[in-house]
């Protein structure tokens, strides 16, 4: 890994668009006083032309070496052309909202977006902008070096443009990129690990692993029910709270409204019949819906999860989540005129919370019908999934994504294997087999039990399971007595692994490290915290999986190896 130190240039000269993750580190770690500013670079500049400059480095420090670096200074310059002070400015125009700008969209951002890079050197970022077109974008947020812009009309439109197969398309953001070509999308998210990574390393990135299908492939949707419908164009027609009772999605920006849904392609089927039916079941009970701006109202949210069990049978929980109201006969008949239609539903439950900020999270759950859990087929195992555990949102993938898993982690008999973030066990238990003992780790309790019961329904006797927060904010990992082991199996929410976690991986020197991540801009920088200024690990293999076609999401796995020169300095010991 190559230190940031040596990379002020690239940092400074531009802003990294795609992922934010280079600006953000590299602000922290920048040396505020410009030590490593190239002054060869002044060369030939008459001595008041130098006094000025470094003037201006001290009144400007921060932006100072990015002016110089992309103006070019002229060593050719003479003494009667004099630098204007008012050329090391930045050459960027803020745009101003409303204004439409005709550029090429070049590249897809982390986010989703269409990136364009004007001649100014601002970056806009385009909503529904797809790489290789030309369009004429409308600016609605403006910044210093940057502008969020939508489309107003396409001048050429990419190649890998097709026709959107969801009527609610583009209206819900639930599928961002389904009118882009499945390759184009895979195309466009292995290039955003490459760029992440090409900051820090040189090791080439494997090609992108994909999913069987684009589409049918979630295994849990989480609907939200609301009292006001989202109008894309126009101005909303308001109405009064409690008015309507809507099933959908969360709106883009408009947090109380809802976009109503009729169909959903990215679950599999029944989902669609099963979600329509749901609604107008609770619709008729004439309990409202819940406004999300007065904190009123009854049912929040339909939470459908879907599996494949050991039979290949498809098994469906429905989780209906609402307030705190004694509605538990009126939800029982409701469960019981569902299962009736389909009975591959297996699993009612009923979610009571307090939440204001819209979170599926129970603080009391009641069994409706059937068990409280589902059973899900992967890698030879089956696996139970109640409602609160976290499961691999696209199980043909997941399949794939443990596969590489267990290749980077090269397990031999002797090895014991640590499994952090383990969820339902599934990393942990798929492991089991090739090496001597797992632990694995995970905060939610109700996981924890369902990896214990996974290892006992698959007769797994070197597993051992254990609740345990891993946020170390408040407490040292020395707190937790994390079992020593020789392989650890990352596998962390999207924010990555807290400092103290990295610093314990550190003082604790496992041979290997295997990282996945389903956020790979949180997963470089703790990759960069283990591998910096000659760090213990080296990253030795980069894999994407593409797990969420459709969003601009992605999966990767890296593999880190314990560097066999290295000498753990004293400070450790203190
Ligand atoms: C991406 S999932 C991975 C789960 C599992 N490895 C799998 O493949 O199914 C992340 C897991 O981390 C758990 N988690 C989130 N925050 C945590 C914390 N502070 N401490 C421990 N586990 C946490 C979640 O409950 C979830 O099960």
């Amino acid at each position: 890994m190559r230190s940031y130190r040596g990379r002020m240039g690239f940092i400074a000269s531009g802003w990294v668009g795609r992922s934010g993750l280079g600006r953000k580190l590299s602000s922290r770690r920048r040396p505020v006083d410009f030590e490593g500013f190239p002054e060869p670079e002044l060369e030939g500049l008459p001595d008041s032309e130098l006094t000025r400059l470094r003037y201006f480095r001290q009144a400007h420090s921060r932006n100072f070496e990015a002016h110089v670096m992309s103006m070019s200074l002229p060593h050719t310059r003479t003494e009667t052309e004099p630098i204007d002070i008012e050329d090391l400015r930045p050459k960027r125009k803020k745009l101003r909202r409303g204004e439409q700008v005709e550029v090429n969209i070049t590249e897809l951002a982390s986010t989703g977006e269409g990136v364009a890079k004007l001649d100014s050197g601002m970056v806009v970022f385009v909503e529904r902008g797809h790489p290789g077109s030309r369009v004429v974008a409308e600016v609605f947020n403006s910044r210093k070096d940057h502008a969020y812009a939508k489309v107003i009309s396409v001048v050429n439109p990419s190649e890998n443009t097709i026709k959107p197969i969801c009527k609610h398309y583009p209206t819900c953001r639930g599928c961002k990129f389904q009118d882009l070509k499945y390759s184009a999308q895979m195309h466009e998210k292995h290039k955003q690990v490459e760029n992440l990574f090409r900051e820090y390393t040189d090791i080439p990135v494997f090609p992108i692993i994909g999913s069987d299908s684009p589409f049918q492939y979630r295994n849990k949707m989480e609907f939200t029910y609301g009292t006001k419908r989202y109008h894309p164009d126009g101005p909303p027609a308001e109405r009064p709270a409690g008015d309507e009772f809507i099933l959908g999605m969360n709106a883009p920006r408009a947090w109380d409204k809802v976009i109503e849904l009729d169909e959903c392609h990215l679950m599999p089927e029944p989902g669609t019949e099963i979600f329509n039916l749901a609604r107008d079941l609770t619709r008729e009970t004439k309990f409202p819906a819940y406004d999300n701006y007065a904190h009123e109202g009854f049912f929040r949210n339909l939470v459908l999860r879907f599996a494949s069990n050991g039979k290949g049978e498809t098994e469906v929980m429905v989780n209906i989540v609402t307030s705190f109201t004694d509605a538990e006969q009126m939800l029982k008949l409701v469960a019981e005129k569902l299962v009736s239609k389909f009975p591959c539903i297996v699993s009612v439950m009923h979610s009571m919370t307090t939440s204001k900020g819209g979170s599926t999270v129970a603080e009391k759950q009641v069994l409706l019908h059937g068990r409280a859990y589902i059973e899900q087929r992967l890698r030879g195992l089956v696996f139970r999934i109640s409602s609160s555990s976290f499961f691999q949102p696209n199980p043909g993938t997941a399949e794939k994504l443990y596969k590489v898993i267990e290749d980077f982690a090269e397990l031999t008999p002797e090895h014991t294997v640590l499994d952090l973030f383990c969820g339902t066990g599934t990393i942990g238990l798929s492991l089991a087999g090739s090496c001597k003992h797992v632990h694995g780790l995970e905060l939610v309790e109700a996981a924890v039990q369902d990896a214990e019961n996974n290892a006992t329904r698959n007769s797994i006797f070197n597993a051992t399971f254990k609740q345990a927060n891993l946020d170390l904010t408040k407490i040292s990992p020395h707190e937790l007595d994390l079992p020593k082991s020789d392989v650890i199996v990352l596998d962390p929410p999207r924010a990555g692994l807290h400092p103290r976690l990295v610093k314990w991986l550190k003082l604790t020197l496992p041979k290997r490290i295997v990282y996945a991540s389903c956020n790979p801009s949180t997963q470089v920088r703790d990759v960069n915290r283990l591998c910096e200024d000659n760090g213990p690990y080296r990253l030795t293999k980069i894999q994407p999986v593409d797990q969420f076609p459709n969003t601009p999401h992605c999966e990767c796995v890296v593999a880190l190896e314990l560097r066999e020169d290295y000498k753990q300095p004293s400070e450790f010991y203190a």
